[in-house]
């Protein structure tokens, strides 16, 4: 049996996204996308090929995990010939320092995966349970991880210190930075800003950060030790004083778990607005604590832009992306009017057609919106790490 297929997982809190590929010579050929949505009712697992979108039934509980994989890779053996998968590749939220390029999966790497999962409870346990649960589904079929850290691992010393006593640092408390994968595409997608451009590409979904790219390298990124550092996100705080963590466990006698779960899951625009984590439903509401929520994101956002000039010591071109930074053209907009002292000029109607570029011809930094796709960037590590071993 030829093995010529490519599976990809990128594991989120709410959503586990799924890619099929072709493996070829040249480069992993897509040949299908798929989520299972576990905020979906009915709940199901939906498959899009060629402009077609089916969906397969799911009644396991959605708790279940191995359940769940279960039913929906029955349905999907239905659309693929699951005996010619080749291979299997993860997205890994944190490699921490353990991790700067992708691995084959072993019992080693699980335990080392397993060992970061404090720093990113949202994505790292999921990931783990899937790793897990496709090694019982599929036992002969070797699996990948692709590490969202490993991008980040160019960042000077300097820009990965935080300003706590030096023993810490050399215990691992330092900034690694998250969404590599994304920013390792956008970097390939650069055109002739690839070489020596200071760019600033901001991936905003639901979880959302920015990062300084020059010459195919990451050089600093607003998320740090863990997926809550930077600008505010869905149901994420970003940024905070550490005074208020402080204030909220002595003070007022919270427990960790309290506090950790309204720093990942009911701040950020949740927290802000009082009812929403979705931008569309935000831009579209009338209520003053949403347009606030809105605005508070754009402000952070535009104040990181400028961090991160800082660090590259300009910028040229700043890069929209991910579901806000492709889909949101008002977003884009409040962003880019934040930044109007830097010499970024808008062009409206570039900007409401999504266009390439957004920015006028005037414009001293280029504005862009180039779509994101870590899962090919899943696929084609998977390929080269499974050849290498
Ligand atoms: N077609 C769209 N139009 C407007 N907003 C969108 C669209 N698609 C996604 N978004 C917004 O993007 C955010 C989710 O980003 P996305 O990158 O899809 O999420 P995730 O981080 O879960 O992969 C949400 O705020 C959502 O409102
Ligand atoms: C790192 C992170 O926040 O990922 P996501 O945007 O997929 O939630
Ligand atoms: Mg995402």
């Amino acid at each position: 049996m030829t093995r010529d297929l490519i599976l990809t997982f990128n594991t989120g809190s709410s959503t586990i996204k799924l890619g099929f590929y072709a493996l070829e010579a040249a480069a992993p050929r897509p040949l299908a996308s798929g989520v299972i949505d576990f905020r979906d009712e009915p709940f199901e697992v939906r498959l899009t090929r060629e402009g077609k979108t089916f969906s397969g039934p799911i009644t396991a509980d959605p708790g279940d995990l191995t359940a769940v994989l279960n039913q929906a890779f029955a349905w999907l053996a239905g659309h693929f010939n699951l005996s010619r998968l080749a291979v299997i590749g993860h997205r890994v939220v944190h490699g921490g320092d353990v991790f700067t390029g992708p691995a084959r999966i072993t019992d080693q790497v699980i335990a080392q995966i397993d060992a970061l999962a404090r720093l990113a409870p949202l994505h790292q346990p999921q990931s783990l349970a899937l790793i897990r649960a496709m090694r019982g589904l599929y036992p002969d079929v070797p699996q990948t991880a692709s590490f969202d850290t490993a991008f980040h691992a160019t960042n000077p010393p300097l820009i990965r210190r935080f300003a706590l006593p030096r023993a810490l640092y050399d215990q691992g408390i330092k900034r690694y930075g998250f969404h590599g994968l994304s920013y390792r595409y956008i970097a390939g997608q650069l055109g002739d800003l690839a070489t020596d451009a200071k760019v600033v590409a901001a991936h905003l979904g639901s979880g959302a950060s920015l990062c300084a790219i020059r010459g195919g390298k990451s050089i600093d990124s607003s998320m740090g030790f863990s997926t809550l550092d930077g600008i505010p996100m869905a149901t994420r705080s970003g940024a905070l004083d550490p005074g208020v963590i402080l204030h909220l466990m002595g003070e007022m006698g919270q427990s960790l778990k309290q506090v950790e779960t309204m720093l990942y899951r009911k701040s950020g625009l949740l927290g802000v607005s009082g009812f929403e984590a979705d931008s569309r439903e935000l831009m579209a509401s009338t209520r003053p604590e949403a347009a606030e929520a809105i605005d508070l994101f754009c402000l952070r956002i535009a104040g990181e832009v400028a961090r991160l000039a800082t660090s590259m010591g300009g910028i040229d071109a700043l890069v929209f992306t991910a579901g806000i930074g492709e889909h949101q053209p008002g977003i884009r907009a409040r962003v880019a009017a934040r930044l109007a002292w830097l010499g970024a000029e808008l062009d409206p109607d570039a900007n409401e057609a999504g266009s390439r570029r957004i920015s006028t011809a005037a414009s001293r930094v280029q504005l862009l919106v180039i779509p994101t796709d870590e899962e090919s960037i899943i696929a084609q590590e998977a390929v080269s790490e499974e050849a290498a071993t």
